[in-house]
C-alpha cells in the first residue's frame, strides 16, 4: 500500500496535470474571448420581428478622430446608403443619401431630433444647455423658440445695418493690414473677428474694435476649444461609459471649458444688465430678451449663460470657417475669380459694392458661395439626432436610443446630384435662385442645394443670418480684391482644424485692391466702439 499508492498517485499527475492544464487553458481562454470579442466585433441586434439593424463594419470602434468623413464615406460604398457602426456601446446609423435623410429626419421629426447626451459635450461642457445639446424635450422648445426670436428673417432686419457695417469693417481692416495690398495676410483672425462681432451684436448688443482685445481672445479661444473638443466621433469616455470614471484630459478641458463658458459669458450677461439698470436704450439683443424674461421663462443662471453662448459657439467658426474656405478656394482658381469681377464690374459697376438687395443680380456670386458651403460645409459630420423610438425603415431596424449621422462628406460627393464632385464649379447652382433656407424646404430632397445646415427639427436656427454674413463678406471680397496666393506659398486644402466645425489650416493671402473706388469707399466709415468691453 505504501509502495503503490505513491506510485498510483505520481503517475496520476504525471498523465492527468498536462491535460487538465490544457483544458483550463482552453477554458480560461474561451472565458476571455467572451468577454472581449463583445467588445471588439459588432453586436448584429433584430427587433421582434427579425428586422436586422442596418449592415456595417465587423469590428467595434473606440473613436474616430482623424479625417473621420473619409471612413464613412468609404463605409457607406461597401454598406450602402444607410449602415451602422458601433462606437464602443454605442450604436450609429449613417445617412449616406438625400431621400432616407428626408425620410427620417424631416418626415419622422417626431422619433429623430433628440441629441444624445453626449459625455463630454453635454453632460460637462454644455450641460444639457445651448439648444445644441439639449435633448429633444420642453426645454428645448422653449430655448430654441427664445433664440428664434433674435434669428428670424424680421429680426434681423433690425440689425442689418449692424451686418452691414461689419462687412464693411472686415474689408477695411484687411485692406490696411495689408498695406493697401501689398503685404500677403493671414485672413483668418480678421475673418472670425467679422463672425464675432456680428454674434457680439446680435447676443449683447455690443462689438470689439480691436483684434488683440482680451476678451475676444478668450471668446475665440473658448470657440476654438470647443470645436476642438465636440466632435461627435472624438472621445471613447462618450461611448464606454467606465471610462467617465476615469480623470483624462479630456474630461479635464471639458470641466475648464464649462467653467470658462461661464465666466466669459456670464461677465457679458451681467454688463448688459448694468447698461440696462443705468437707464440705457439697450438694443434688442438676446440678453435683453433672456433678463427681461428670465422670471416669466424661469431660466437659470446656467440656461442663461449657455443660450448666451451657443450663439457664439455655432456661429463663430461655422461661418468664419466657410469664408476662409472661400479664400482658399478662390486664390486657386483665378478663371472663377475673372468671371465673378465681370459680373460685379456688369450690374453693379465699382461706385457702389454689393448690398443685400443685390444678391438677386449677382447669380453667379450667388452660385460661388453655394459651391464653397458645398464643397467644404464646416461640418462634414454635423452635430447628430438621436432616435427616441424603435423604428424599421425599409426592412431595417433602428433601435430607441441610435445615434444618427448626416454623412455630409458623402452626400455633398455624390456624383449623380453633383457630377465632378471633387472639383470647384460653382456653375452647377447657376440657375438656382433660392437662398438656403428656401432650398431646405423643398419637396424633393434632390433639388434642394445642399445639407450644410443640417436638416428636420433641428436645422441650423441661423440660417438666415448666416446666409446674409456670407453674401456680405464674400461678394465684397469679389469687388474689392483680386485675391492670390503668395507666390511659392500654396494653400492646402486637405488638412482642416477643429473636430466639430472645420476651419482650413492657416494660410496667407494676398489681396490687390481692383481698383482706385476701393480706397475712396473703405475710407468713407470710421471704426466705432459701441461699448467698451
Ligand atoms: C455657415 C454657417 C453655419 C452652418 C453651416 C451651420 C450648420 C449647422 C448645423 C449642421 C447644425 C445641426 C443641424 C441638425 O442637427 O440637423 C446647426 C445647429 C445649430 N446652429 Fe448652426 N450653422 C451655421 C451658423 C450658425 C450661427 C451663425 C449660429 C448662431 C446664431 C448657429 C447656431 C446654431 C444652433 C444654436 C444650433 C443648434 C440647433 C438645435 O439643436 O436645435 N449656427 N448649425
Amino acid at each position: 500500500m505504501v509502495n503503490v499508492i505513491p506510485k498510483m498517485g505520481s503517475s496520476t499527475l504525471h498523465s492527468i496535470t498536462p491535460l487538465s492544464a490544457l483544458m483550463l487553458s482552453v477554458l480560461l481562454t474561451a472565458l476571455a474571448l467572451s468577454f472581449v470579442f463583445p467588445l471588439i466585433f459588432r453586436r448584429n441586434l433584430e427587433d421582434s420581428d427579425g428586422h436586422p439593424i442596418p449592415p456595417g463594419p465587423p469590428l467595434r470602434y473606440l473613436y474616430l478622430r482623424r479625417r473621420p468623413e473619409r471612413a464613412l464615406r468609404a463605409w457607406s460604398m461597401t454598406y450602402g446608403p444607410l449602415f451602422s457602426v458601433w462606437m464602443g456601446n454605442q450604436l450609429f446609423v449613417i445617412i449616406s443619401d438625400v431621400g432616407i435623410a428626408k425620410d427620417l429626419l424631416v418626415s419622422n421629426g417626431a422619433i429623430f431630433s433628440s441629441r444624445k447626451q453626449y459625455f463630454i459635450k453635454s453632460q460637462t461642457i454644455l450641460r444639457g444647455r445651448s439648444i445644441t445639446s439639449t435633448a429633444y424635450n420642453d426645454t428645448w422648445r422653449q430655448h430654441r423658440r427664445i433664440a428664434s426670436q433674435l434669428l428670424n428673417p424680421k429680426a434681423i432686419q433690425g440689425y442689418a445695418s449692424v451686418l452691414d457695417y461689419e462687412a464693411h469693417i472686415l474689408i477695411r481692416s484687411m485692406y490696411y493690414e495689408t498695406a493697401m495690398g501689398k503685404l500677403p495676410i493671414y485672413p483668418a483672425h480678421f475673418v472670425a473677428r467679422y463672425a464675432l462681432n456680428n454674434m457680439l451684436t446680435i447676443t449683447f448688443a455690443t462689438r470689439t474694435d480691436s483684434t488683440t482685445d482680451p476678451l475676444t481672445e478668450r471668446a475665440l479661444a473658448l470657440a476654438i476649444e470647443f470645436n476642438d473638443l465636440t466632435g461627435p466621433l472624438t472621445h471613447s469616455v462618450d461611448f464606454i461609459e467606465l471610462l467617465q470614471y476615469i480623470p483624462t484630459t479630456a474630461r479635464l478641458r471639458a470641466r475648464r471649458l464649462h467653467d470658462g463658458i461661464m465666466d466669459v459669458y456670464g461677465a457679458m450677461i451681467m454688463r448688459v444688465k448694468a447698461r440696462m439698470d443705468a437707464g440705457e436704450d439697450v438694443p434688442d439683443c438676446l440678453v435683453k430678451t433672456l433678463l427681461l424674461t428670465q422670471e416669466q421663462e424661469k431660466l437659470d443662471w446656467e440656461d442663461m449663460c449657455m443660450l448666451a453662448a451657443a450663439f457664439n459657439l455655432g456661429g463663430i467658426h461655422s461661418t468664419s470657417g466657410v469664408i476662409l474656405w472661400f479664400l482658399a478656394l478662390i486664390s486657386s482658381h483665378p478663371e472663377v475669380q475673372a468671371r465673378a469681377h465681370a459680373e460685379l464690374d456688369g450690374v453693379l459697376g465699382r461706385d457702389a459694392w454689393p448690398s443685400e438687395e443685390d444678391s438677386q443680380h449677382l447669380p453667379y456670386i450667388r452660385a460661388i458661395i453655394k459651391e464653397v458651403v458645398r464643397a467644404h460645409a464646416p461640418f462634414w459630420t454635423p452635430p447628430p439626432h438621436f432616435s427616441t423610438e424603435d423604428f424599421v425603415y425599409n426592412g431595417m431596424y433602428i433601435p430607441k436610443n441610435t445615434v444618427l449621422i448626416l454623412n455630409l462628406y458623402a452626400i455633398h460627393h455624390n456624383e449623380e446630384k453633383y457630377p465632378d464632385p471633387f472639383a470647384f464649379k460653382p456653375e452647377r447652382f447657376l440657375g438656382d435662385s433660392l437662398t438656403c433656407a428656401e432650398s431646405s424646404k423643398l419637396t424633393n430632397p434632390m433639388d434642394r442645394d445642399h445639407w450644410a445646415f443640417g436638416a428636420g427639427r433641428r436645422i441650423c436656427p441661423a440660417i438666415h443670418v448666416a446666409e446674409r454674413e456670407l453674401w456680405l463678406a464674400i461678394s465684397r471680397l469679389l469687388w474689392a480684391f483680386d485675391i492670390r496666393s503668395p507666390p511659392d506659398e500654396s494653400i492646402s486644402l486637405e488638412g482642416y482644424n477643429g473636430q466639430s466645425s472645420r476651419t482650413p489650416q492657416p494660410y496667407r493671402i494676398t489681396l490687390t485692391p481692383r481698383h482706385d473706388r476701393v480706397q475712396t469707399l473703405l475710407e468713407a466709415e470710421e471704426e466705432v466702439t459701441l461699448m467698451k468691453l
